[in-house]
């Protein structure tokens, strides 16, 4: 079936869940026409007739950044928001400096080992405003042969008047939006927060998941991180009886230091959160399998970029060898329906599909990877949550978008639309093989060459 082609034809088309996985270069095109977009299309006219723009990431490739914008809005104001610090942050300046439209805010990272990898953009029209919720950085290698993902949302059109209650969604998302951008507490987003008070985000359907780094205590607990999932699963969760037997999926690219026991954290604080269903959290946890998606050595040396792509998978042999217990829940990369199992993953989701896969309770696309500095860990008996790092996500519930009981998903282009739930991978899942490895990437791989021919020898 022959596809919209243009980027707002592909953007419509791919309405009302909004979630597009970003285009793949050496794939068969049937793969990069329903539901992906690339970077030059979300920045495209046809989306807005750009005045100003926001970036929030972890890296930027600050020339490729700029000719990614079409030539009349290279010259619109774009801050650069950013967690670099020294010499990092001296080169990242200098590279801006080129540009006379260039602003930067350096996100405050006061916990250490705290990283800014939210990835998000703000888009001003002279006619409304859009939000870009996503997984890719702002360089050139994150969005040609990967597999990102994205949350573009509806056009925003501006108020008569700034307001912080005109404009609010079912989901809260306005409230949520500024409390998230508040959480920075810097003067070079006021402008930002301003431009959000003053637009109409009804149309918002989906919920922001966000981290910022802090000790999150009393209500503000369930604000951010894993709680704030809690909360939300809590509130518009899944009946109990529906998901009784259906697994928790994570997929990621990178793992922290999750303790020395599947107890410590994995299978208590943070499955406990994931496993919560409507109106409660007390679930038997050792009944819910936990299926947790991340590439094998084999997945990454036979993928598009080689070896190579395992650089942006930086799971340690030091993080690995502390934890033998996580292997046991791990899956293979396969997307065959999306024609990107060769693709290898920077997208991270999370979400509760039923056994066959054919459906799913809810979802969620976020920065995220699976650490607790990203999703946080309880202190003080439970009754404060630590959080190192910036993250943001989106999530998906069916009741949001007129679907009763469970999204039903398919991972093949041909029958995406119609409030089908376009998964970026195939369920179910596929265990590891008997030899399967996870990708380490500290480590070096010389039994077999790779897409390119060559080793993978790191320093
Ligand atoms: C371990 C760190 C330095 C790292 C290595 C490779 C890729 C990374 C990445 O892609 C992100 C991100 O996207 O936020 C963040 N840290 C990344």
């Amino acid at each position: 079936a022959r596809g919209p082609v243009t980027p707002s034809g592909v953007y419509k088309a791919g309405q009302p869940l909004s979630f597009f996985l970003t285009k793949v270069h050496g794939i068969e095109n049937k793969y990069n026409r329903f539901c992906t977009m690339d970077v030059k299309d979300i920045l495209s006219p046809e989306m807005g007739n750009l005045t100003a723009s926001c970036q929030f990431n972890y890296m930027f490739e600050v020339p490729w950044l700029m000719k990614q914008y079409p030539q009349q809005f290279r010259s619109k104001p774009l801050l650069l928001v950013h967690g670099f610090k020294g010499a990092n942050k001296a080169s990242l300046e200098a590279d801006g400096a080129a540009y006379s439209n260039i602003r930067f805010c350096q996100a405050r990272l006061d916990m250490p080992y705290g990283t800014h990898h939210t990835k998000m953009m703000f888009l001003l029209y002279d006619n409304g405003m859009r939000v870009v919720v996503h997984t890719s950085n702002m360089m050139e290698h994150d969005w040609f042969q990967k597999t990102q993902g994205m949350w573009i949302s509806p056009l925003f059109p501006k108020l008569s008047k700034p307001s912080s209650t005109l404009g609010e969604s079912p989901t809260g998302f306005k409230r949520d939006l500024l409390e998230y951008v508040g959480a920075y507490q810097a003067y070079q987003l006021k402008d930002w927060k301003d431009h959000i008070f003053h637009h109409d985000m009804s149309s918002a359907r989906v919920f922001i998941v966000g981290s910022c780094p802090g000790r999150h205590a009393g209500d503000k607990k369930s604000h951010f991180g894993h709680m704030r999932l809690r909360r939300l699963l809590h509130d518009h969760g899944p009946e109990k009886e529906l998901v009784r037997t259906w697994p928790v999926l994570g997929q990621y690219s990178s793992v922290g230091t999750l303790g020395p026991a599947k107890e410590s954290w994995l299978c208590t604080e943070w499955l406990q959160s994931l496993a919560t269903v409507k109106g409660t959290s007390c679930v038997p946890l050792m009944t819910i399998p936990l299926q947790l998606i991340f590439p094998t050595k084999d997945d990454v040396r036979t993928s598009l970029e080689g070896y190579p792509a395992g650089g942006s998978i930086p799971y340690s042999i030091h993080v690995a060898r502390k934890q033998p217990y996580l292997h046991t829940f791990l899956h293979q990369w396969r997307s065959e329906g999306r024609g990107r199992s060769r693709a290898m993953p920077h997208i991270k989701t999370y979400g509760r599909p039923s056994p066959s896969g054919k459906e799913l309770a809810w979802f969620l696309v976020t920065s995220a990877n699976l650490s607790k500095a990203a999703w946080g860990a309880m202190e003080k008996k439970g009754s404060q949550l630590m959080i190192r790092s910036y993250e943001l996500g989106v999530l998906f519930f069916p009741k949001f978008f007129e679907v009763k009981g469970a999204f039903r998903t398919t991972s093949d282009v041909d029958s995406i639309g119609g409030g089908v739930f376009p998964l970026p991978y195939d369920l179910p899942v596929t265990r590891y093989s008997k030899g399967d490895k996870p990708w380490i990437w500290d480590i070096a791989h010389k039994e077999l060459p790779d897409t390119n021919g060559n080793m993978w020898c790191p320093p």
